[in-house]
């Protein structure tokens, strides 16, 4: 790419601001944020060389977060990173993590902005020590008028109050994918001047497909409509689809939903009497809102098989879903079959 047509992250967000979609506020906690994930991406990339793979934890002791899931030293660091990076801006009233019990209000000694950020800090981090993608994601609400130390109930927003989101995924190469509720465009880290430059401005995922991402293996655990919907994929062009579909999953949500903003397809991680207690696997807040606020801009659809992902009523912080999201026509198909059987 040429310099003369290079856009720089820096640029984009002057012209959105310019154009009056965000404030400056909002324009630097996004530069913050792209900032400390360029941070993540050097951790990530040193592997084994940097010392930060394998479990967070000391004395043989598992490290646990939250969820009760056992934390990877890289984990820790990300969140860690996010949360230094974003203390001193400015700009945030506070932050929540999928690494931390409860949301953090910016200390007293720090200047509190109107903004509230969510993020998981590492998403696919299973993936860590056998070098395959993983990612950040992250989702950015209003603090409620008048509020000044934002608590949990403060984050409990539907998806649509969202004004920004985004995820980086580091893979062969580094990329930020954003929206600001104007598009979803794609910024490639330049490694060598440091900086992310756009590289695929208003990004559209094609709205049929013939490929889906889920975990087989809970197959027998999951609900009947959901059994009939896959069903009916792998059946092929002999079944009522008509047509044969291929199948990925990479089991990081970052890179599978990357793939599918790219070329298309649908992402699942249906309900299944394993996570049916907690209300489905995945986290509504910093990993389901922010993915479907990216890619209903692209021009699909997210939905937890029967709402729209972003009308879900918030009732905590870490609240789990059940999640379908891609190529809009095949979404709603998926849809349909949970509808149908209600
Ligand atoms: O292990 P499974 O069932 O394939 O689940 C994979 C899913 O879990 C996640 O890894 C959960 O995210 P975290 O790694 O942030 O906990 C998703 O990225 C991914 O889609
Ligand atoms: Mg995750
Ligand atoms: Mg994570």
């Amino acid at each position: 790419m040429s310099q003369a047509s290079t856009v720089s992250l820096t640029r984009y967000l002057l012209e959105e601001q310019r154009a009056g979609h965000i404030n400056a506020d909002l324009r630097l906690l996004i530069e913050v944020v792209a900032r400390a994930c360029k941070s993540i991406s050097i951790a990530v990339g040193k592997g084994a060389l940097g010392g930060v793979l394998g479990d967070a934890g000391s004395d043989g002791e598992a490290s646990i977060n939250i969820q009760g899931e056992a934390q990877k030293k890289l984990d820790v660091l990300s969140n860690e990173i996010l949360l230094e990076a974003n203390a001193w801006g400015g700009h945030l009233a506070g932050l929540a993590s999928e690494e931390m019990d409860h949301s953090l209000p910016i200390p007293d000694v720090h200047p509190r902005g109107n903004y509230l950020l969510l993020f998981d800090p590492l998403d696919g981090s299973s993936n860590i020590d056998v070098n395959i993608s993983v990612g950040t994601i992250f989702s950015v609400l209003r603090c409620p008028e008048g509020v000044t130390t934002p608590g949990d109930e403060h984050y409990l927003q539907p998806g649509t109050a969202q004004l920004a989101a985004g995820y980086c995924t580091y893979g062969p190469s580094t990329m930020l994918v954003l929206t600001i509720g104007h598009g979803t465009h794609a910024f490639t880290l330049d490694r060598e001047i440091g900086s992310f430059v756009l590289t695929q401005r208003d990004m559209k995922i094609p709205e049929e497909t013939r490929e889906f991402a889920v975990n087989m293996s809970n197959q027998r655990f999951w609900e009947p409509p959901m059994q009939r919907y896959v069903g009916d994929l792998l059946a092929g062009r002999e079944g009522p689809r008509g047509k044969d579909f291929n199948m990925r999953w990479v089991a990081s949500m970052v890179a599978d939903v990357h793939r599918i903003l790219t070329r298309g397809g649908i992402f699942s991680y249906p309900l299944d009497s394993k996570c049916a207690g907690k209300g489905g696997k995945l986290r509504l807040m910093y990993e389901a809102n922010p993915m479907a606020f990216l890619v209903e801009q692209a021009g699909g659809a997210a939905s937890t098989g029967r709402q729209r992902m972003m009308e879900v009523p918030p009732t905590g912080l870490h609240q789990r879903v059940p999640v379908f999201l891609g190529s809009k026509a095949e979404v709603e198909a998926a849809v349909r079959y949970h509808v149908e059987a209600d």
